[in-house]
């Protein structure tokens, strides 16, 4: 694969130096962890074709892109998640039914109102662009090698059919130091007092609307407090750059994928690109970007808890030629084992899958490429002859 002498969609111009091509071809070379290392590549990369590892099978390319707009996009659901805080009952209880029904459906719902300091959230976006800015060289310090659960890459599913036109960036509250000083040895604080202060408020976010989920189950809203303790709270942060694309209808940003953790709080920019599969409809629509929200999903932990009442539904990213764009999704979770409530399991709806631990869940999450198939239906459910029995 040729190396060319620019960086499109790298944002400032990155004049590639003799250093920085050795130590391209240096990761090249690499074969320990080829798949990771070959996304570095695409981005810098130039060219009006699109490289051969990023060329999509037919059947995953995008059907929409994200330039048309009009008839494609849906608006989702919008829940303003200070009716929550408000004396007046029926507002409450209209704001409630509607982010019940939305996770019951879209599985993906956008809340305003969300609580979290929208110039935090400027910085942070400031940060994680000068983050993604940097030389190849520099990020490489920071490799996300397969099997490792943060750094940088984007291309952390293995046996994928074709690369991720991204680039990628996981830590959690407590790495990010460690991660930053990679970066910049001594200059880490600038980026990781925003990122972590970002962290600890959309965590607040997060255990909110866990909060309000769980009363739409028709339980106490505490009622999964004992799975999101301080100690078993465990959230990380992605943070997503797609570059411009030279040919957006042959590639993806984020191949299609169901969150396997909890929820997911996403925050993007204005660019969009973000798609859901509605099953119903049988085919994928775009998200209108709305950066006043938060876009909040159901991870098939959550689908497991609820015993499947909150689906966790598949999605992508597309990408596209005239304009960059940055998403950052924190994944909230919990280190707990995770079975449905009694209170959910009723002899026409016994239980659907069998307890797991986001340790055990975890190890297969980023193996399992099959599409359209959830990990979760296919590795966990209990079978119907035997459901309803408690298997450990
Ligand atoms: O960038 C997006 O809109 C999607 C991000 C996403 O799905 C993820 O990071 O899991
Ligand atoms: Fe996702």
């Amino acid at each position: 694969m040729p190396l060319s002498m620019s960086t499109p969609g790298l944002g400032p111009s990155l004049p590639p130096t003799t250093e920085l091509l050795a130590s391209l071809a240096n990761i090249a070379q690499r074969t320990d962890s080829a798949m990771t290392n070959a996304g570095l590549l695409s981005v810098l990369l130039q060219g009006s074709k699109l490289p051969e590892i990023y060329v999509q099978p037919e059947q995953d390319r995008p059907t929409k892109s994200h330039d048309v707009q009009s008839e494609l996009e849906v608006e989702l659901p919008v829940v303003d998640l200070s009716a929550f805080n408000s004396a007046d009952g029926p507002l409450r209880d209209a704001a409630l039914a509607k982010i019940v029904r939305a996770c019951e459906t879209w599985g993906f719902v956008q809340v305003i109102n969300h609580g979290v300091d929208i110039e935090l959230i400027e910085k942070c976006e400031a940060e994680v662009h000068r983050l993604f800015q940097l030389p190849v060289c520099i990020k490489e310090n920071a490799l996300r090698v397969p099997g490792a659960l943060y750094g940088y890459g984007a291309n952390f599913w293995l046996n994928l059919p074709a690369m991720n036109w991204a680039e990628s960036f996981h830590i959690n509250k407590h790495n990010c130091k460690e991660y930053a000083a990679k970066l910049w040895p001594s200059d880490y604080e600038r980026f990781s007092s925003s990122v972590e202060k970002y962290i600890t408020q959309v965590e607040d976010l997060g255990h909110r609307v866990r909060r309000v989920l769980t009363e739409g189950l028709g339980l106490e809203a505490g009622h999964f407090d004992n799975y999101f303790t301080e100690e078993e709270t465990v959230s990380t942060l992605r943070m997503n750059f797609y570059p411009l694309c030279p040919e957006p209808s042959k590639a993806l940003g984020l191949k299609a994928h169901r969150d396997p953790h909890f929820l997911t709080l996403l925050h993007q920019d204005s660019t969009g690109g973000l798609q859901i599969w509605n099953e119903s409809r049988d085919e994928w629509f775009n998200v209108k970007p709305r950066t006043d929200s938060f876009i909040v999903n159901v991870g098939d932990v959550l689908q497991a808890a609820s015993n499947g009442r909150y689906r966790s539904v598949l999605h992508r990213a597309v990408v596209n030629s005239y304009k960059t764009r940055l998403s950052m999704a924190c994944f909230f979770n919990t280190s707990a084992t995770v079975v449905a409530p009694s209170e959910l399991i009723t002899p026409e709806n016994p239980q659907r899958y069998r307890p797991f631990s986001w340790k055990e869940y975890i190890r297969t999450a980023y193996t399992f490429t099959t599409g359209k198939v959830s990990q979760l239906d296919e590795l966990y459910a209990i079978q119907s002859s035997s459901a309803g029995a408690t298997e450990q």
